[in-house]
């Protein structure tokens, strides 16, 4: 969502690929929940009664639990063992799923056996990730979700997962209240199935893409397992994942809570999984009450207050909700629901929405680390690798490093940051550009007729991993640089079709197209908005209808998304762009936001294999336009592919721009195509004349005599 500028001295059409590494993200495969015997909880045929006498007596029950004998874990109590250990019942040989459902079996079973008989009233599932090596974690999964299933009415099921196999971006939208059973580990690390898991909640926290209240509907509660003789270290993962969910508004069902080796764990454990079952009563019922209603709508921050100082220590066990509170509880929510929809929402009454600032200054000092100026408050400018290459006479072998991409990539569904003026922007980004070209003056192979040269900025790439196009102003901002003669290289990653018919002709305005379908793109993209997918193909359908010059820009992963030509011959056909930009993935060395390895990047000739079968895909489906590989760009491992009606003339390619035309067509305000300003290729960036490689610049060998524009350099 953030404007970027990386200011471009000359960006040739394949040159000026940026890509999109940020949306290229492996999740590890979904095994699919761990599914264990023990959770049939229903037993069918017994007699019916009151939902009030039930929770009565539901009630009464826990608070006999509360006096000393935990509903479900008495059995564990028996053997004393300690939370530590891997097994929950000293007389349980068998499994950790066995060990649960033999728990069920014992005496603590007697609650189970009354709640029968309300299928129709058990509507919420719970969910309960754990995270652990030496599995004391999971065996405690299974305990609370015996408890759970035993001790809360109105839930159906409660369902165990290991962290790894549970999609993180679900904690946006979950309906389920979620408990975490985390470990920690030398030097304060996560267990290897809660890394990703771990680095994800990190990443989106600090992600300025992601709504500061993005949680704001999860019902969450954190165990943290751990050993306070690792000191500062002691149970971090499951403080920093209770710390950042209640940092987008997740709301704490209870406070944070340890099982400390060096203490009673189970004593810890058993005072607060009772806790845990008496706050969870109170929120199954107001879900079940409330529906899907978003009953925490506007409370930023927890359900039930965080206790920092109970944290850790012996959480307080509470009385039940009454069931009289519930029911007014129930009615005040259904009157709240009323006035929603009626629209009498007193909007007076609340706190008037102050906008804040996008770039914050966690990510004002990384993005500052990797390079950036910052200018005003979501706007930054970054010199690339080709201008600091051709600055010192050399086209840049190396391939672009985008750090900023190795974070997660959930798109934001609005521009709710306080909105810089356009022309602050502009003045500023290009002061900061010229403030970075002047740093380079002296620098030893710096040719002085390209320090002159890069005075005058001709190009500016608008991208980040968000929507540039997101930005409030953007029309008045690219008519300032076109004002200036700058050119403007706008990229999208296809989620505002609104936006994309407004926009006003570009230069060039590229769309990303990280998938060929649905499933995929959602994995790689792991977009906010629920109907992306209707999002992406409107986009390109808007693409199509705007007559501009329009680019696919597709980043090749090997045995990532390089599969299925004819799901992209689809996708192309749909907006009919001016040209297909295929380049191989960059690898940016090992992150944990992203499962990429140099497997995954493809060759060049590897990319021009994939291009071929696309072109004729495209032909076999007879749908598009005649699409043919025009150019290649061997050492950024690119291809492009373009409109073959439109911009081969006469035996000759024109994908070239004519950036005075451009400004010509801009200044006149009449419409005009992308044809209009289209200039002839010259023959080194035509594919069997030329590798891309500009004869008029030196090559850059990176080690004495391996030429680095060969297949070597592709990896
Ligand atoms: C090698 C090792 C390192 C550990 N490092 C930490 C640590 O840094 N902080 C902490 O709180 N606990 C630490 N612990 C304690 C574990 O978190 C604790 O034993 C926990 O119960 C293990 O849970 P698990 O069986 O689910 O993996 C460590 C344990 C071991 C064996
Ligand atoms: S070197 Fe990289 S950042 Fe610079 S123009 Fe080329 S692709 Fe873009």
């Amino acid at each position: 969502m953030g404007l970027l500028v990386e200011a471009l001295r000359q960006p040739v059409v394949l040159a000026a690929i940026a890509l999109s590494l940020s949306a290229l993200y492996f999740y590890q495969s979904a095994a699919g929940p761990s599914t264990h015997g023990a959770s049939g909880n229903l037993v069918q045929g017994a007699a019916r009664e009151s939902i009030s006498a039930r929770r009565r007596r539901k009630r009464n029950a826990l608070k006999n639990n509360t006096d000393g004998a935990p509903t479900a874990s008495s059995c564990c109590n028996s053997g004393s063992s300690p939370v530590g250990e891997a097994t929950c019942c000293s007389n349980s040989t068998s499994t950790t799923a066995e060990s649960a459902s033999s728990c069920r079996k014992s005496d603590s079973a007697a609650v189970a056996a009354e709640d029968v008989g309300f299928d129709e009233e058990k509507t919420v599932t719970v969910k309960i990730l754990y995270g652990t090596q030496t599995r004391t974690a999971r065996t405690l999964a299974y305990r609370v979700k015996d408890l759970v299933e035993t001790g809360v009415p109105l839930v159906k099921e409660a369902l165990v997962l290991n962290i790894a196999d549970y999609e993180n971006e679900d904690l946006f939208t979950e309906k389920s209240p979620v408990i975490f059973m985390l470990s920690t580990y030398s030097g304060g690390t996560p267990t290897e199935d809660a890394a990703w898991f771990y680095t994800w909640l990190e990443d989106s926290r600090f992600d300025h893409r992601v709504e500061s209240t993005a949680m704001r509907n999860l019902r969450f509660a954190v165990f943290g397992l751990g050993d306070s003789v690792y000191g500062d270290d002691f149970c971090t993962v499951a403080k920093q994942v209770d710390r950042y969910i209640a940092d987008l508004a997740g709301n704490r069902i209870c406070p944070l809570t340890f099982g400390d080796k060096q203490k009673d764990t189970e004593a810890q454990f058993v005072a607060w999984t009772t806790l845990l079952l008496s706050r969870l009563t109170g929120v199954v019922n107001h879900l079940s009450v409330a529906d899907s209603m978003d009953f925490f709508e506007g409370g930023e921050g927890e359900f039930y207050e965080s206790d920092s100082d109970a944290a850790g220590s012996e959480p307080e066990t509470e009385e039940l909700m009454d069931l009289e509170d519930m029911g007014a509880m129930a009615a005040k929510l259904k009157a709240a629901k009323k006035s929603k929809a009626d629209g009498e929402e007193d909007l007076a009454a609340r706190p008037p929405k102050v906008a804040k600032e996008m770039v914050t200054p966690m990510l004002r000092k990384s993005l500052e680390k990797q390079g950036y100026k910052i200018v005003g408050t979501h706007s930054g400018v970054k010199m690339c690798r080709w201008t600091k290459a051709m600055l010192r006479g050399r086209a840049c072998a190396n391939k672009c490093v985008f750090c900023w991409r190795q974070h997660t990539n959930p798109v934001g569904t609005e521009f709710r940051w306080k909105v810089d003026d356009p022309l602050l922007i502009v003045d500023g980004v290009m002061e900061q550009h010229y403030k970075m070209v002047k740093q380079l003056k002296g620098v030893p192979g710096v040719k002085a007729d390209r320090f002159e040269e890069a005075f005058t900025i001709k190009h500016c790439a608008l991208s980040l991993v968000g929507e540039p196009i997101m930005y409030p102003h953007i029309n008045e901002f690219v008519e300032i640089l076109h004002s200036r003669n700058v050119s403007s290289f706008l990229v999208t990653n296809a989620q505002f079709p609104e936006a994309i018919r407004s926009m006003r002709p570009v230069t060039q305005l590229y769309v990303s197209i990280d998938a060929g379908n649905k499933e995929d793109l959602k994995k790689i993209d792991r977009p906010l908005f629920s109907d992306y997918w209707e999002r992406f193909n409107d986009c390109l359908r808007e693409l199509g209808n705007k007559g501009q010059r329009t680019v696919y820009r597709l980043t090749l992963v090997k045995d990532g998304n390089d599969a299925d030509v004819s799901e992209y011959a689809d996708l192309i056909a749909m907006g009919n762009p001016s040209f297909v930009e295929v380049k191989g993935v960059t690898y940016c060395g090992f992150s944990g936001a992203s499962k990429l390895t140099m497997k995954n990047v493809p060759y060049h000739h590897e990319v021009l294999s994939f291009c071929e079968r696309l072109c004729a895909s495209l032909a076999e489906k007879g749908k598009g336009k005649n699409y043919a590989i025009a150019s290649v760009h061997e050492h950024s491992c690119s291809v492009l592919i373009a409109d073959k009606d439109t911009y081969f003339k006469n035996g000759e390619w024109y994908t070239w721009i004519d950036y005075n035309r451009f400004f010509e067509l801009v200044r006149a305000g009449k419409p005009f195509t992308a044809v209009d300003y289209m200039q002839k290729s010259p023959s080194w960036a035509v594919i069997g004349q030329g590798n891309g490689f500009d004869p008029n610049e030196t090559r850059w060998f990176r080690k004495a005599k391996q030429d680095v524009s060969g297949e070597d350099a592709q990896r």
